[in-house]
This record gives C-alpha cells, structure tokens and sequence, in this order.
C-alpha cells in the first residue's frame, strides 16, 4: 500500500489583472489547468479593474441585433458572456473556465496561486486591496515589468508584492508581445521559481539589493521579516514542475531559473531601451541605429542589476528569454518602440501618443526611465548608465532624440 499522503486539494488560481498581457497569461494558464485537474482547479479567476465599454464593431462578439451591442456593459460582465476581451484583448476567444472579477478580494478567495499581471503603475494600490483576503500560504508570480523606486532604494516588485502579503512571490518575464501568444504563435519565457526549501520558517534571502554601504538593503520578500507559511501536505507541492504546468504550453515554452532578480530586471529595463529604439527608428535613422542603442541598453541592463542586486547573473540577460530575447522583440514591435517612434515622427509627446493610441493600454517604460533615473541620480551613477538617463532626459526634454549617439559615446 502507498505511503504517499494523498493530495485531496486542487490549487486554486487567480490572475490579478486583465489587461492586453494579463488576458493572455489568464487564457494560458486555463487552459493549463484543465490538462492537470490533478493538480488545478477547473475554473480560473482573474480581476477585472471594472469600466463600461461597447463592443466595437470589429469584434467578433459585436451583433447588432444583441442588446449587448446597443449599449455600454461592465468589462466583467462581458468577458463572462461572451468570453472575449473586447477592449484589451480583441478577437481572441476566452476560455469558458476563466471567470472574471470585479471584486479584487472575491477574486482570490481560496486561491493557492496570485499571478500579478497589471502594469506597475497599479500594483500598489491592489496590493491594498489584496491584504487580508489571501490565503496565508498562498505563492505568487509577478508577470508586471516594472521597479519600484523609493527613498529606500530600489526594489523589486515580487519582493514588493510579497513583503506586502506575506507570501513568497517569483517572476514570469520573456520575449512576449502579448497578442502573439494569445494568437497561438509560438514563444519562450522564462519563469523565475526559487522559494526557500520547504519553506523554512527563517528562510535565506535570496535575490537582496546589495551595497548596505549606499543603504539600498531594503527587506527582500523572502528575508527575515516574512514567516512563509508552509503549503499544507494536502495540496499538491508547488515545486518547480508543477509550476511549469501552470504556464507551459505548445505555443508557450517555460524555461525555469532562479535569478528572481535577472528575470525582473530584463522584464523592467528593457522599456527604457525600447523607448530609446523608437526614438532613433522614428528619426529614420535605421537598423543599424537601433541595434547600437539595443547594444548598449543590454549592457547597461547587467550593470544595473550587478550593481544594486547582489545575486543577479549575467547570464540570465543574455540566455534567457527574459534578456536580450527580450530587447529585440520589445525594440521591433513593443507598444514603448512603436510609441516612441510614433512621437518622433509626429513631434508629439509618448503620453499624448498613449493616450491617442493605446485604447486605455498602459506604457511601463516612461515611468519605469524616471524611477530608474531618480534612483541613479540619488546614488550619483547616472553618468554610469548614459542610455537610460539619456531616455530620462528626452522625455523631459532636456535632449532630443537626435543627441543619442553623442550622449553614449565612450570618451577617449
Ligand atoms: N502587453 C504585452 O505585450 C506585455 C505586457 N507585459 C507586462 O504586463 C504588465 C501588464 O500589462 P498589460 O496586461 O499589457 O496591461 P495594459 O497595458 O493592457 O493595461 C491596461 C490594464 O490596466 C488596467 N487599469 C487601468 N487603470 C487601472 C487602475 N487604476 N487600477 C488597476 N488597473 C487599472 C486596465 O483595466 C487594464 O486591465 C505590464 O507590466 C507590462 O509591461 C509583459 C509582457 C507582454
Ligand atoms: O514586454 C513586452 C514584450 O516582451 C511588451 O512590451 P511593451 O509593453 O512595450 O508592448
């Protein structure tokens, strides 16, 4: 007779966020619990920031004949009804298993598993909403590209999101322009996984800001100041792979790593780099122009993160998806690259662009260039990193795109 404790439970799981990304990862990973109903529950929750919207008439919900198209609805009520996003994720089919949720604290009721997918801008103000509501030993993924800066430092937000619940969080970042995938074309990802083994009750930190020296240590999510609580034995374990069956699919390939820091930075970094190959794409300035901002950037992406984050490896920028991968896709089809080049050429600011353009889509790279530049400016490094304090001061228009070449040339 087995000995192996049987795992009566399921793992519940809910995506906070319902943007162009956060419907994607959302309609992956319920389609992904329906081939593991060993492991998952069925049905998938996913947060809905509540607005009123039509159905446009491009979609392939819209009927005129259906009193759903004659007049404004509830996002949530829509996607559960006809299972599309018809404002940030058109023309994809949703799967029937994915509920949406207006009521953030509902939306993670009994959930084992949090996937953050909202941009950055919003993290903290759900996080607010989150706390009380989630179960004790609950995991989370941070699928958000984004830092968050303050007068502590800088720091992730995995460790944000899970100093402020309590729970160990990780990172899912990648070459992954959302509307690809959820079309089914394929990609890789890079998920980052590494909680502290059996969840300890005085677990190690594991990806901490380094330099105590510029008082930059600010607590990381799985240092002292957290007590994980551990999963109880009747769930299955959350161990690497079954993590990879939550997000793996044929048209979604999961590499798992450790460098919680390595693969949140990428995912952060590259915005500003992004921002900086449309500026000099939308200049007509070419290929070859791009590829040298996209050089630099890569290298300012390592020292960035070897500077402040003591466990961060190089190699996680330049082997994983969430790396240099990550870069080219952002600088050749990214909302921040096409954004950027669209403000070059029309000579109009990237916000008015966003907020013309975008339909209520969100750029994380002109906020991610300010909180990194307040960053670098309070250390003194911004001359350490001239590409992103270069982005920083074209969009206070203190330079213009055309300064970009002189602003990273190496001095002899
Ligand atoms: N879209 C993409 O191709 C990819 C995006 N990402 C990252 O995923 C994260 C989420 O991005 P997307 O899902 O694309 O978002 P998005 O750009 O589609 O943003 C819109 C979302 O923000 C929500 N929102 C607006 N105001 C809000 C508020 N006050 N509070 C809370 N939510 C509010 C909207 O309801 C909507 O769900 C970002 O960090 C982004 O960098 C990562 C990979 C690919
Ligand atoms: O992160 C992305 C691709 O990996 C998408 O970038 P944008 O937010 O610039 O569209």
């Amino acid at each position: 007779m087995s000995t192996l404790s049987a795992n009566t439970k399921r793992h519940r799981v809910t995506v906070v966020g319902s943007g162009n990304w956060g419907s994607t990862i959302a309609k992956v990973v319920a389609e992904n619990v329906l081939e593991f109903p060993n492991l998952f529950e069925s049905e998938v929750q996913m947060w809905v920031h509540e607005e009123q919207v039509t159905i446009p008439k491009s979609s392939p919900s819209y009927d005129p004949a259906s009193e759903l198209c004659t007049k404004e609805q509830p996002l949530s009520a829509l996607i559960n009804t006809v299972h599309e996003n018809v404002k940030y994720l058109p023309g994809i089919k949703l799967p029937d298993n994915l509920v949406a949720n207006p009521n953030i604290a509902d939306s993670v009721k009994g959930s084992t598993i949090l996937i953050f997918n909202l941009p950055h801008q919003f993290i903290k103000k759900a996080c607010d909403g989150l706390e009380g509501h989630i179960v004790p030993f609950a995991r989370g993924i941070s699928c958000i590209k984004g830092v968050e800066v303050s007068q502590k430092g800088v720091r992730l937000l995995s460790d944000m999101i899970g100093e402020r619940l309590g729970i160990y969080c990780g990172a899912l970042s990648g070459a992954n322009i959302a509307s690809e995938i959820a079309q089914g074309k394929w990609s890789e990802t890079t998920v980052a996984y590494d909680p502290p083994a059996v969840d300890s009750r005085h677990p190690t930190p594991r990806h901490s800001p380094t330099t105590s020296s510029t008082n930059l240590g600010m607590t990381p999510a799985n240092g002292e100041k957290i007590k994980l609580q551990a999963l109880p034995s009747d769930y299955p374990p959350l161990s690497h792979e079954n993590m990879k069956h939550l997000f793996h699919r044929p048209y979604f390939h999961v590499r798992i790593v450790s460098d919680v820091a390595g693969v949140s930075l990428g995912g952060a970094l590259k915005n500003i780099v992004a921002i900086a190959a449309g500026y000099v794409d939308g200049l007509g300035w070419g290929d070859n122009a791009k590829a040298a901002v996209m050089r630099v950037g890569i290298l300012e992406e390592v020292k960035f993160g070897q500077m402040f984050f003591s466990t961060v490896k190089a190699s996680t920028f330049t082997s994983e998806s969430c790396g240099v991968a990550d870069v080219i896709t952002s600088c050749m089809g990214g909302r921040n690259f096409r954004c950027a080049k669209m403000a070059t050429e029309r000579g109009v600011s990237i916000a008015e662009v966003e907020k013309n353009e975008l339909n209520g889509q969100v750029l994380q790279g002109t906020t991610t260039a300010k909180e990194v530049n307040d960053f670098l400016s309070s250390q003194g490094k911004e001359k350490e990193f001239p590409l992103f304090t270069a982005v920083y001061n074209i969009l206070q228009g203190k330079n213009k795109p055309e300064d970009i070449p002189s602003l990273i040339e190496v001095k002899d």
